[in-house]
């Protein structure tokens, strides 16, 4: 049987982190279930487009990842702004990655959405022997900012697609009851930036 019509979210999502995280990695498993062990690193930002469907609404996603080598972070704002959700990724083998992805949340604060709705992910949780970031840490900073916390696998998929499905279900309940076809991202400022990044 037809399922009723329910609201559509149109969400610009964005992925920060340090680089060789897994972000990439992370979309590709979501996007398109696959995985490859020499992803080459971003350069500048990557998109992607998936729909998710839950009972109450269908979530369009608009996925901006982004580089994480450092000579790209003044470009990390226009990914960022205007973004509905976003998920900062660390590695947990990594406390590096660890303190770079605190910082990424301190900005996002200072600077993003007041709406964000924000997830703090440590991927390469199949690199569990080689753990540097204690799960109790990153889940209390997590708590501390307002974030939901999630530690995941590229490789194995463990995770990914919870993940996603936790912050379209987090934005379908950030949105009342009969807003169907309203759109989270920033419409304005996004057909601004589509002209400036596409203008040949
Ligand atoms: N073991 C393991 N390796 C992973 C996982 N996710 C990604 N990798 C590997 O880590 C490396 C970096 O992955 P990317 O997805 O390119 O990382 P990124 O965060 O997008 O990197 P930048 O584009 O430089 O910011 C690649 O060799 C991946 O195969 C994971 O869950 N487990």
């Amino acid at each position: 049987m037809a399922r009723p019509a329910n609201k559509i979210i149109n969400a610009k999502l964005v992925l920060l982190g340090d680089m060789g995280t897994g972000k990439t990695s992370m979309v590709l498993r979501f996007v398109k279930g696959q995985f490859y062990d020499n992803q080459e690193p971003t350069v500048g930002a990557a998109f992607f487009t998936q729909i998710l469907s839950l009972a109450e609404a269908t979530v369009k996603f608009d996925i901006w990842d982004t580089a994480g080598q450092e000579r790209y972070h003044s470009l990390a704002p226009m990914y960022y702004r205007g973004a509905a959700a976003a998920v900062v990724v660390y590695d947990i083998s990594s406390m590096d990655t660890f303190l770079r992805a605190k910082k990424w949340v301190q900005e996002l604060q200072r600077q993003g959405n007041q709406n964000l709705v924000m997830a703090l992910v440590g991927n390469k949780l199949d690199l569990d022997p080689k753990r540097e970031v204690q799960n109790e840490d990153a889940e209390q900073f997590a708590q501390e900012n307002g974030m939901f916390y999630l530690e995941t696998s590229a490789k194995t998929a463990q995770n990914i697609n919870d993940l996603f499905f936790e912050i379209a279900k987090r934005l379908a309940r950030a949105l009342p009851s009969r807003t169907a076809g309203i759109t989270l991202t920033d419409e304005k400022r996004e057909r601004k930036r589509r002209r400036f990044c596409c203008l040949g």
